[in-house]
Protein backbone atom coordinates (compact mmCIF):
# COMPACT_ATOMS: atom_id res chain seq x y z
CA UNK A 1 0.00 0.00 0.00
CA UNK A 2 1.62 3.28 -0.76
CA UNK A 3 2.27 5.92 1.46
CA UNK A 4 1.86 8.29 -0.77
CA UNK A 5 -0.32 11.68 -0.24
CA UNK A 6 -0.22 12.12 -4.44
CA UNK A 7 1.22 10.10 -6.64
CA UNK A 8 1.43 10.76 -10.22
CA UNK A 9 3.08 8.45 -12.92
CA UNK A 10 3.77 8.96 -16.41
CA UNK A 11 0.89 11.24 -17.54
CA UNK A 12 0.79 12.24 -21.29
CA UNK A 13 -1.24 15.30 -22.11
CA UNK A 14 -1.85 16.69 -25.60
CA UNK A 15 -3.84 19.71 -26.45
CA UNK A 16 -5.32 18.99 -30.29
CA UNK A 17 -2.25 18.10 -31.82
CA UNK A 18 0.97 19.28 -29.40
CA UNK A 19 1.89 16.97 -26.93
CA UNK A 20 2.43 19.35 -24.31
CA UNK A 21 3.49 16.41 -21.30
CA UNK A 22 5.75 13.49 -21.69
CA UNK A 23 5.58 11.60 -18.99
CA UNK A 24 5.58 13.13 -15.74
CA UNK A 25 5.93 11.82 -12.22
CA UNK A 26 5.18 13.49 -9.47
CA UNK A 27 4.81 12.62 -5.58
CA UNK A 28 3.70 14.25 -2.29
CA UNK A 29 4.60 12.61 0.77
CA UNK A 30 1.81 13.50 3.57
CA UNK A 31 3.02 16.91 5.00
CA UNK A 32 5.21 17.75 2.56
CA UNK A 33 5.83 20.81 0.13
CA UNK A 34 6.75 20.22 -3.29
CA UNK A 35 7.98 22.73 -5.57
CA UNK A 36 6.95 22.57 -9.29
CA UNK A 37 9.23 24.87 -11.52
CA UNK A 38 9.83 25.44 -15.36
CA UNK A 39 10.35 28.19 -17.50
CA UNK A 40 7.03 29.61 -19.40
CA UNK A 41 5.54 27.34 -21.13
CA UNK A 42 6.83 24.32 -19.93
CA UNK A 43 3.86 22.17 -18.72
CA UNK A 44 3.55 23.19 -15.15
CA UNK A 45 0.19 24.32 -15.57
CA UNK A 46 -0.63 21.42 -17.71
CA UNK A 47 0.86 19.27 -15.13
CA UNK A 48 -1.87 20.95 -12.18
CA UNK A 49 -4.50 20.22 -14.30
CA UNK A 50 -4.15 17.13 -15.80
CA UNK A 51 -3.93 15.60 -12.26
CA UNK A 52 -7.27 17.62 -11.32
CA UNK A 53 -9.25 16.06 -14.28
CA UNK A 54 -9.50 19.76 -15.69
CA UNK A 55 -7.79 18.34 -18.87
CA UNK A 56 -7.60 14.86 -19.85
CA UNK A 57 -4.35 12.93 -20.19
CA UNK A 58 -3.87 10.51 -23.23
CA UNK A 59 -2.47 8.05 -20.44
CA UNK A 60 -0.70 8.14 -16.86
CA UNK A 61 -2.34 7.65 -13.40
CA UNK A 62 -3.13 9.72 -10.60
CA UNK A 63 -3.81 8.58 -7.20
CA UNK A 64 -4.40 10.31 -3.80
CA UNK A 65 -4.70 8.80 -0.30
CA UNK A 66 -4.12 5.22 -1.73
CA UNK A 67 -7.20 5.71 -4.44
CA UNK A 68 -7.01 6.27 -8.46
CA UNK A 69 -8.59 9.21 -9.45
CA UNK A 70 -8.05 9.05 -13.05
CA UNK A 71 -12.21 8.28 -13.73
CA UNK A 72 -13.37 11.02 -11.21
CA UNK A 73 -14.48 14.49 -12.39
CA UNK A 74 -12.37 17.62 -11.17
CA UNK A 75 -15.18 18.56 -8.13
CA UNK A 76 -15.27 14.86 -6.94
CA UNK A 77 -11.00 14.89 -7.10
CA UNK A 78 -11.29 18.08 -5.10
CA UNK A 79 -13.96 16.77 -2.46
CA UNK A 80 -11.58 13.79 -1.69
CA UNK A 81 -9.01 16.79 -0.15
CA UNK A 82 -7.63 18.93 -3.15
CA UNK A 83 -7.65 22.65 -2.86
CA UNK A 84 -6.57 24.48 -5.85
CA UNK A 85 -5.65 28.27 -6.10
CA UNK A 86 -5.31 29.06 -9.76
CA UNK A 87 -3.25 31.81 -11.63
CA UNK A 88 -5.78 34.42 -11.78
CA UNK A 89 -7.22 33.48 -8.52
CA UNK A 90 -10.71 32.98 -10.15
CA UNK A 91 -12.31 35.65 -7.91
CA UNK A 92 -16.38 36.36 -7.96
CA UNK A 93 -17.08 40.01 -9.38
CA UNK A 94 -20.38 40.45 -7.97
CA UNK A 95 -19.66 38.54 -4.60
CA UNK A 96 -17.92 40.27 -2.06
CA UNK A 97 -15.53 38.73 0.78
CA UNK A 98 -17.63 37.82 3.05
CA UNK A 99 -19.63 35.49 0.54
CA UNK A 100 -16.50 34.02 -0.80
CA UNK A 101 -15.05 32.53 2.19
CA UNK A 102 -19.05 31.34 3.54
CA UNK A 103 -19.43 30.22 -0.06
CA UNK A 104 -16.22 27.72 0.25
CA UNK A 105 -16.75 26.61 3.76
CA UNK A 106 -17.15 22.93 4.42
CA UNK A 107 -15.65 20.06 6.59
CA UNK A 108 -13.27 17.61 4.75
CA UNK A 109 -14.02 14.15 3.87
CA UNK A 110 -13.38 12.91 7.22
CA UNK A 111 -15.86 15.55 8.67
CA UNK A 112 -13.39 17.82 10.22
CA UNK A 113 -13.12 21.51 10.52
CA UNK A 114 -9.63 22.49 11.67
CA UNK A 115 -10.39 25.75 9.35
CA UNK A 116 -13.32 27.46 9.62
CA UNK A 117 -14.17 31.70 9.50
CA UNK A 118 -12.37 32.44 11.96
CA UNK A 119 -9.07 30.91 11.78
CA UNK A 120 -9.17 32.10 8.26
CA UNK A 121 -9.76 35.94 9.11
CA UNK A 122 -6.88 35.39 12.00
CA UNK A 123 -4.50 34.15 9.00
CA UNK A 124 -5.46 37.05 6.64
CA UNK A 125 -6.32 39.86 9.12
CA UNK A 126 -6.49 42.46 6.00
CA UNK A 127 -9.57 40.67 5.05
CA UNK A 128 -11.31 41.30 8.03
CA UNK A 129 -11.26 45.00 7.11
CA UNK A 130 -12.40 44.00 3.79
CA UNK A 131 -15.27 41.78 4.45
CA UNK A 132 -17.96 43.82 2.03
CA UNK A 133 -15.89 44.75 -0.36
CA UNK A 134 -16.14 42.72 -3.52
CA UNK A 135 -13.54 40.59 -4.95
CA UNK A 136 -12.70 43.01 -7.94
CA UNK A 137 -12.65 45.68 -5.15
CA UNK A 138 -9.28 44.23 -3.32
CA UNK A 139 -5.33 44.55 -4.44
CA UNK A 140 -3.87 41.91 -6.04
CA UNK A 141 -1.91 40.31 -2.96
CA UNK A 142 -5.49 40.80 -1.28
CA UNK A 143 -7.26 38.75 -4.09
CA UNK A 144 -4.60 36.62 -3.30
CA UNK A 145 -5.22 35.81 0.53
CA UNK A 146 -8.81 35.77 -0.47
CA UNK A 147 -8.13 32.81 -3.05
CA UNK A 148 -5.87 31.11 -0.38
CA UNK A 149 -8.41 31.78 2.67
CA UNK A 150 -11.33 30.54 0.28
CA UNK A 151 -9.36 27.30 -0.54
CA UNK A 152 -8.49 26.66 3.28
CA UNK A 153 -11.82 26.95 4.29
CA UNK A 154 -12.34 23.21 2.25
CA UNK A 155 -10.26 21.47 4.80
CA UNK A 156 -7.64 20.13 2.56
CA UNK A 157 -5.23 17.79 2.88
CA UNK A 158 -3.18 19.12 -0.55
CA UNK A 159 -3.47 23.12 -1.64
CA UNK A 160 -2.36 23.92 -4.64
CA UNK A 161 -1.05 26.99 -5.73
CA UNK A 162 -0.46 27.91 -8.79
CA UNK A 163 1.75 31.58 -9.16
CA UNK A 164 0.80 32.79 -5.83
CA UNK A 165 3.36 35.42 -5.49
CA UNK A 166 3.31 36.42 -9.37
CA UNK A 167 2.81 40.49 -10.13
CA UNK A 168 3.09 41.28 -6.31
CA UNK A 169 5.34 44.04 -4.28
CA UNK A 170 7.93 42.29 -2.21
CA UNK A 171 6.30 43.12 0.85
CA UNK A 172 3.48 41.45 0.15
CA UNK A 173 4.73 38.73 -1.80
CA UNK A 174 6.76 38.34 1.70
CA UNK A 175 3.62 38.08 3.53
CA UNK A 176 2.46 35.66 1.35
CA UNK A 177 5.34 33.10 1.86
CA UNK A 178 5.01 33.71 5.59
CA UNK A 179 1.41 32.26 5.11
CA UNK A 180 2.35 29.20 3.07
CA UNK A 181 4.87 28.53 6.05
CA UNK A 182 2.59 28.60 8.41
CA UNK A 183 -0.28 26.59 6.02
CA UNK A 184 2.83 23.93 6.07
CA UNK A 185 3.16 24.29 9.96
CA UNK A 186 -0.37 23.22 9.77
CA UNK A 187 0.21 19.63 8.45
CA UNK A 188 -1.44 20.21 4.76
CA UNK A 189 0.45 19.55 2.15
CA UNK A 190 1.67 21.63 -0.84
CA UNK A 191 2.19 21.55 -4.21
CA UNK A 192 3.77 25.29 -5.24
CA UNK A 193 4.33 26.69 -8.76
CA UNK A 194 6.48 29.08 -8.31
CA UNK A 195 9.71 30.68 -10.20
CA UNK A 196 10.69 31.77 -6.44
CA UNK A 197 13.80 29.20 -6.11
CA UNK A 198 15.68 31.42 -3.45
CA UNK A 199 12.35 30.74 -1.08
CA UNK A 200 11.51 27.86 -2.61
CA UNK A 201 14.86 25.60 -2.04
CA UNK A 202 14.87 26.92 1.40
CA UNK A 203 10.26 26.26 1.98
CA UNK A 204 9.90 22.89 0.14
CA UNK A 205 10.81 19.37 0.87
CA UNK A 206 10.88 17.93 -2.09
CA UNK A 207 11.53 19.66 -5.86
CA UNK A 208 10.54 19.24 -9.70
CA UNK A 209 11.96 21.09 -12.88
CA UNK A 210 10.24 20.38 -16.06
CA UNK A 211 11.66 21.34 -19.37
CA UNK A 212 9.25 20.77 -22.46
CA UNK A 213 6.97 18.50 -20.64
CA UNK A 214 9.33 16.38 -19.10
CA UNK A 215 11.21 15.89 -15.08
CA UNK A 216 14.55 17.54 -16.19
CA UNK A 217 15.31 17.57 -11.82
CA UNK A 218 13.30 15.88 -9.31
CA UNK A 219 14.84 15.79 -5.67
CA UNK A 220 15.08 16.92 -2.19
CA UNK A 221 16.12 20.20 -0.68
CA UNK A 222 19.99 18.83 -0.09
CA UNK A 223 20.00 17.51 -4.27
CA UNK A 224 18.83 20.85 -5.15
CA UNK A 225 21.36 22.64 -3.44
CA UNK A 226 24.10 19.75 -5.20
CA UNK A 227 22.72 20.19 -8.49
CA UNK A 228 21.91 23.99 -8.61
CA UNK A 229 23.81 24.66 -11.55
CA UNK A 230 22.07 22.75 -13.50
CA UNK A 231 18.66 23.59 -12.38
CA UNK A 232 19.53 27.01 -12.73
CA UNK A 233 20.29 26.62 -16.05
CA UNK A 234 16.63 25.30 -16.46
CA UNK A 235 15.24 27.92 -15.61
CA UNK A 236 17.06 30.78 -16.76
CA UNK A 237 15.65 31.98 -20.02
N1 LIG B 1 -5.71 25.27 -23.84
C1 LIG B 1 -4.57 25.14 -24.54
N2 LIG B 1 -4.61 24.83 -25.86
C2 LIG B 1 -3.46 24.69 -26.56
N3 LIG B 1 -2.21 24.83 -26.04
C3 LIG B 1 -2.12 25.15 -24.75
C4 LIG B 1 -3.29 25.32 -23.93
N4 LIG B 1 -2.87 25.62 -22.67
C5 LIG B 1 -1.52 25.64 -22.71
N5 LIG B 1 -1.07 25.36 -23.95
C6 LIG B 1 0.34 25.25 -24.35
O1 LIG B 1 0.91 24.20 -23.61
C7 LIG B 1 2.24 24.52 -23.23
C8 LIG B 1 2.38 24.40 -21.72
O2 LIG B 1 1.58 25.41 -21.11
P1 LIG B 1 1.46 25.54 -19.53
O3 LIG B 1 0.47 26.61 -19.25
O4 LIG B 1 1.24 24.20 -18.94
O5 LIG B 1 2.92 26.02 -19.15
P2 LIG B 1 3.49 26.61 -17.81
O6 LIG B 1 4.76 25.89 -17.55
O7 LIG B 1 2.44 26.58 -16.75
O8 LIG B 1 3.82 28.09 -18.22
P3 LIG B 1 3.53 29.51 -17.53
O9 LIG B 1 4.62 29.70 -16.55
O10 LIG B 1 3.65 30.44 -18.71
O11 LIG B 1 2.15 29.46 -16.94
C9 LIG B 1 2.52 25.90 -23.78
O12 LIG B 1 3.20 25.76 -25.01
C10 LIG B 1 1.14 26.48 -24.00
O13 LIG B 1 1.15 27.40 -25.08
Amino acid sequence: MSTHLLEVRGLHTLYGASHILHGVDLCIEPGQAVSLMGRNGMGKTTTLKSLLGVVTPRSGEVSFKGQRLDALPTWQRMRRGIAYVPEGRGMFHNLTVREHLQMANRPNDRGETQWDYDRVLALFPRLGERLDNLGTQLSGGEQQMLAIGRALLTNPDLLILDEATEGLAPLIRKEIWDVIRLIKQSGISTLIVDKNIQVLKTLCDQHVVLVKGRVAFSGNSQQLLENMSEVESYLSV
